[in-house]
């Protein structure tokens, strides 16, 4: 035998009572049942409602209650078509005698609890009577049972306390044996006086429970409308999956703290006599649902030490401090027997060995009368100054990861607090009671959904996501975009981690989708954008959206996106950067990059700033981190002046080559940023940084190749036009060096913290002169490397290879962070 119990949502219509019924009639071919149902969806809240208008003098009452039949009239239309009319007449005896209650209760303008628990009573009196006469109807004979003739209690009335002993011989009595189906109303009970009571809010899972333990059930099945005790809040973490299988105090550990799919009361009788409770959806009755049992069995539960996260969305948190509270018994009894005088519910108590401080959480409606309360019982000690008034921090939530398996396994608050602190979710308060099963955090509110996702990730799944956000859709972007696109499988496969690119935006438009952006088809999704905030709108949405894991990607040559930078890392957000406009920049921007990143746990990478993809800041760091004197660096650390000096010597003119180079995707957006020497000069700047030189963009000898007439105001476009006029004194100088067999190259060198770039003449057998399309060299002459140099050399230009450096960075910084 087994007992179902259907709560208010599975039948919330004619047509999900239909469906109830069809899960009935099927499930009874196989085994004997007791149906227990709660009232019709929102009825009770409806009951409530029209019971406090009532108790106010309120006479809208009345139109709450016509509501409440109304309901029920059209359902039973529906169910029982011609027939219904007995069940219409039987609905109108019921209104008109909750009616003459209400009444009542409306002239004396009093609702005691015990008028309350008779009005609520009416919710299962009636779903109960209309699911079973609806089944005896189509088919399946049943009658209904109204729990007051076998449930008894105290006299408490809305928050009864069953008298289970006597329950237990009621319900013998009462299902010895049963030939027609019985359906029980949920909820309610009877006094000892006969004046009905209940077992509190969700008490129907607590009715079936009750009757399972009594009629040693096979198990005991709660229909809901979802399809078991998820891993977490699945409205809150997409990825929350069902637990297939947990034990009793689990269930128990995860529906006290907001898991709404069942009672936790309700969990008592069934542990006590072994019997396995499940957790069904009535709208998906395929799916195997939850069992709760003793052990949750090892092949079915989740891998992994921790069973599920919950989280209260509110709570506010109190703490009493001061210097007299240690080593003074009877603070924390004084002090719990106050807020337990004034009703007051703790959720969360913490206290430090040094005994300076107590902080309980509780529900933001009790904070103040908690506070007042409290402060008037330590009145003494405050004014004495051993106790500091009471303080009240709002705004925030508890999270709680839970599991049997927790106990005696080291590492798990490790996890925990590591995955937070690398998300930069700051914990206020921590408990974890001796049993090891829960261990619970107060954070900000605005943190809770972050934080529920990198923890529920971190312990429960095995692909990890990072949120990629790019600013820029040019060359570099483009190709970073299609290399993601192509690689992210891969990755997903052999490194468990998803590369979920939530956002793109440029000047004009853009998009963010949390969920990830289709890569095919990226154009379609870009949004011209509303505001003027320029690049701040995109940047403080995503700081809004507050995702886990979240690296912002710059692939810009805009100061305006590298002037971000301090903020991201502030709200540690980690940066990968092509933009060399943040670390070549005013030396007050570098300090505040500089200073935040000392500040944050997000990470700030930038290796295609210098060389593109190649290895050199990396390289450089290598060095340096172990020990080694860097005498010199030196080569030539431009793309696209490698290109033109390496053409020009196959015999090209100088601004065709330009405008293949940039068609290459070569140059800056501006290739005058390039030919200035500038884009050169400030890698070499860049590289002085990492070795600790305080150096200014000025302070690098930088010879441009721009010619003085088109340095002013001019499109790129523009300049590119007019720029062969200087074409023939590079055929010239070509030609002048070649005859001392030497040649022309751009080329660069810092040292001793000192550093320029400009024209060169070199020997045609020297390895610059050897270099051919966008190739870099960089030569690292340092105390180990003295004799013979440590050489980088590799393209340092175009899309592809620069997209892949960035799209290291962004790997190295997601190592990191899952
Ligand atoms: N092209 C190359 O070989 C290499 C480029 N880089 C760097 O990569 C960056 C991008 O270069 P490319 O893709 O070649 O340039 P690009 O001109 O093709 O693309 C720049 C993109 O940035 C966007 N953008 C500019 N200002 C913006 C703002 N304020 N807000 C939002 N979006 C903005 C533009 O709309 C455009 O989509 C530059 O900083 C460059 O120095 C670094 C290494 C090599
Ligand atoms: N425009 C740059 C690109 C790499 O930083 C270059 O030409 O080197
Ligand atoms: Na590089």
């Amino acid at each position: 035998m087994r007992v179902f119990k259907f709560g208010g949502s599975s039948i919330a219509s004619a047509a999900k009572i239909s469906n109830v019924a069809g899960i009935i009639r099927r499930e009874l071919k196989s085994t004997p049942l007791v149906v227990v149902v709660s009232a019709i969806g929102k009825v009770t809240d409806m009951l409530a409602e029209t019971a406090a208008l009532a108790g106010n003098g309120d006479a809208a009452y009345r139109d709450k209650l016509e509501g409440i039949a109304s309901l029920h009239g059209g359902i039973i239309r529906e169910l029982f078509g011609t027939e219904a009319s007995a069940e219409e007449t039987w609905l109108g005896e019921m209104m008109a005698e909750l009616n003459d209650v209400l009444h009542g209760v409306f002239l004396l303008r009093e609702l005691s609890d015990k008028s309350l628990a008779l009005v609520l009573s009416y919710g299962e009196r009636l779903s109960c009577r209309i699911v079973s006469r609806y089944m005896h109807v189509s088919g399946t004979p049943a009658e209904c049972v109204d729990a007051r003739s076998v449930i008894v209690t105290d006299d408490n009335h809305c928050f009864a306390k069953v008298d289970r002993l006597a329950t237990g011989k009621l319900i013998h009595e009462r299902f010895r044996s049963f030939d027609v189906l019985p359906v029980v109303t949920g909820f309610i009970a009877s006094a000892p006086d006969g004046s009905v009571t209940n077992l509190g809010r969700g008490g129907s899972d607590f009715t079936a429970t009750i009757l399972g333990a009594a009629l040693h059930a096979e198990e005991v099945w709660i229909w809901t409308d979802v399809d078991g005790f998820y891993s977490a809040d699945p409205k809150r973490v997409p990825d929350a999956r069902v637990i297939p299988e947990i034990s009793y105090a689990e269930a128990m550990e995860l529906s006290h703290a907001g898991a709404k799919v069942l009672h936790p009361l309700a969990v008592q009788p069934v542990m006590k006599a072994g019997i396995p409770l499940r957790i069904k959806n009535s709208f998906n009755p395929e799916k195997p649902g939850t069992r709760i049992g003793i052990e949750a069995a090892g092949a079915e539960a989740l891998p992994g030490t921790v069973t599920g996260l919950t989280s209260i969305n509110h709570v506010v948190l109190l703490s009493l401090s001061g210097s007299g509270m240690a080593g003074v018994p009877g603070t924390a009894s004084r002090l719990f027997t106050c807020l337990a005088r004034h009703s007051i519910n703790i959720i969360f108590i913490s206290q430090a060995s040094s005994e300076q401080s107590i902080s309980l959480a509780i529900a933001p409606g009790q904070a103040s009368m908690a506070k007042k309360v409290l402060e008037e019982e330590f009145a003494r000690e405050i004014e004495e100054r051993r106790i500091d008034p009471v303080s009240v921090r709002r705004n925030l939530a508890m999270v709680a990861v839970v599991g049997n398996k927790m106990l005696g396994h080291p590492g798990v608050s490790a996890q925990l607090f590591e995955t937070l602190g690398k998300n930069g979710v700051n914990v206020i308060a921590v408990a974890q009671g001796a049993n090891e099963m829960n261990i619970s955090l107060v954070i900000d509110s605005a943190d809770e959904n972050k934080a529920l996702n990198c923890v529920h990730e971190s312990f429960f799944l095995s692909m990890r996501k990072v949120h990629v956000f790019i600013v820029g859709t040019g060359t570099i972007a483009k190709s970073l975009i299609s290399q993601i696109r192509r690689h992210r499988a891969t990755l997903q496969k052999e490194l468990g981690l998803d590369v979920v690119v939530a956002g793109l935006a440029n000047t004009r438009s853009m998009c963010i989708e949390p969920a990830g952006i289709d890569l095919e088809h990226w154009h379609d999704s870009l949004k011209p954008r509303e505001s003027h905030e320029g690049i701040g709108q995109y940047i403080r949405l995503i700081q809004e959206r507050n995702l886990h894991n979240t690296i912002v990607v710059d692939c810009t040559a805009s100061r305006q996106v590298a002037e971000c930078y301090p903020a991201l890392l502030r709200a540690n957000i980690s940066v990968a950067t092509a933009n060399k406009l943040g670390m070549a920049g005013p030396w007050d921007l570098y300090r505040k990059i500089m200073d935040a990143l000392r500040s944050s746990n997000a990470k700030f990478l930038y290796e295609t700033n210098v060389g593109a993809g190649l290895p050199v800041i990396n390289t450089l760091n290598d060095l340096k981190n172990s020990g080694d004197k860097i005498v010199c660096i030196e080569g030539v650390l431009s793309g696209t002046l490698s290109f033109i000096f390496n053409e020009l010597r196959k015999g090209g003119r100088f601004s065709e080559i330009v405008r293949k180079a940039k068609e290459s995707g070569y140059t800056e957006p501006d290739p005058r940023d390039d030919l200035s020497g500038a884009d050169f000069a400030r890698k070499l700047l860049i590289l002085g940084r990492e070795l600790g030189y305080q150096l200014e963009y000025a302070d690098v000898e930088c010879q441009s190749l721009v010619p003085e007439p088109l340095r002013g105001e001019m499109s790129p476009a523009e300049f590119l036009d007019q720029l062969s006029s200087i074409d023939d004194w590079y055929v010239d100088e070509m030609a002048s060096a070649a005859s001392e067999g030497m040649t022309i190259a751009y080329t660069g060198e810092l040292r001793d913290g000192k550093a320029k770039v400009g024209l060169k003449r070199v020997p045609l057998e020297s390895p610059v002169a050897g270099l051919n399309g966008s190739e870099n060299l960089v030569v690292f002459t340092t105390e180990r490397y003295l004799k013979t140099p440590l050489v980088v050399k590799g393209p340092g230009a175009g899309g592809e290879v620069t997209a892949g450096g960035v799209f290291a960075d962004i790997l190295r910084i997601a190592s990191y962070l899952v």
